[in-house]
């Protein structure tokens, strides 16, 4: 496997390789990689002649210092992971070279961003358009490849590649869970173990609130799966929302949509933690 730190031997290359024909499906994502991650790498590469994957703690999207201060870097780990995969290059650059002139360019998505995630963390997904711009142009890929847990992130990214033409395709792949139900994510990492005990109740009261709205507008139900959750006090919920997969707007009623996501914030202690499901 190769890896650059470098945004011009990075671009380079990746031109060298569209000369040649191959077809670059990219991962972007912020390391300490687990099987989440490493699901969209085999994707990219059953779908592609060459993978890409970037490992960027992007610090334009945190809007807590602690948080960004405190995210896991285990770049050498990630890289032995990603060789074993079979990933053909590692992107590994510096915050120093990706913001050497400081970004001054601002996003605005609109509604898309003034719910959930882009309600609670100001800026964040102005961070995030930032860097995926970024990366798009110095990787230059056919495809690019997302989680659904970040389910707002790829609805913000489908509209980055429409209003700026990139030339690329998006896929999204499912969450992939611990068995006890937990959305893997690299903050896993940072929960003390009676918190881990804890965190699988958030997917639980997902499944708790769809069972819910099976027979119960989303008012009550939303109101009964929160009492659920307060059942356990190391959970500190930030939003519940019930919304329809495409806009992301709230919606009073489950049939107003012909797709509708579930979507939860939490802290446990400091951590901060986010899962969904599509209904
Ligand atoms: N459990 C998962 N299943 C599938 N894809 C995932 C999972 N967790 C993260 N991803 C995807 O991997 C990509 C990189 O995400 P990122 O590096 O932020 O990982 P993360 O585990 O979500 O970290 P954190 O949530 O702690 O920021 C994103 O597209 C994200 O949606
Ligand atoms: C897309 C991304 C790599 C941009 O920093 C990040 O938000 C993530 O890991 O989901
Ligand atoms: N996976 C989303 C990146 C973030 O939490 O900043």
């Amino acid at each position: 496997m190769l890896q650059f730190s470098s945004l011009v031997e990075i671009r380079n290359h990746t031109e060298a390789l569209r000369r040649q024909g191959l077809s670059i499906g990219f991962v972007p994502t912020m390391g300490a990689l687990h099987e989440g991650h490493l699901s969209l790498i085999r994707a990219a590469k059953s779908q592609n002649d060459v993978v890409v994957c970037s490992v960027f703690v992007n610090p334009a999207q945190f809007n807590n210092p602690d948080d960004y201060r405190l995210y896991p870097r285990l770049l050498e780990k990630d890289g032995q992971m990603l060789a074993q995969e079979g990933c053909d290059v590692l992107f590994a650059p510096l915050a120093e070279e990706m913001y050497k002139h400081k970004a001054k360019l601002t996003f605005d998505f609109g509604d898309l961003e003034r719910v959930m995630e882009g309600a609670h963390r100001p800026g964040h997904f102005n961070g995030v358009a930032t860097v995926v711009s970024k990366l798009f142009h110095l990787v230059a890929p056919h495809q690019a490849f997302f989680g659904q847990k970040d389910l707002q992130q790829f609805a913000i990214i489908q509209q980055l590649v429409l209003d700026l033409n990139f030339d690329l395709e998006l896929v999204c792949y499912p969450i992939i869970r611990e068995e006890d139900g937990l959305a893997m994510s690299s903050r896993n990492r940072r929960l003390s173990p009676e918190q881990r005990a804890v965190a699988p109740r958030l997917y639980q009261a997902l499944q708790v609130l769809e069972e819910k709205l099976a027979t119960q507008p989303v008012a009550q139900a939303k109101e009964e799966t929160e009492a659920f959750l307060a059942a356990f006090p190391e959970i500190r919920v930030e939003y519940l929302e019930v919304v329809d997969a495409q806009s992301l707007q709230p919606v009073e009623q489950v049939e107003e949509s012909e797709k509708v996501a579930l979507c939860l914030a939490a802290f446990l202690g400091e951590v901060r933690l986010i899962d969904n499901i599509l209904l």
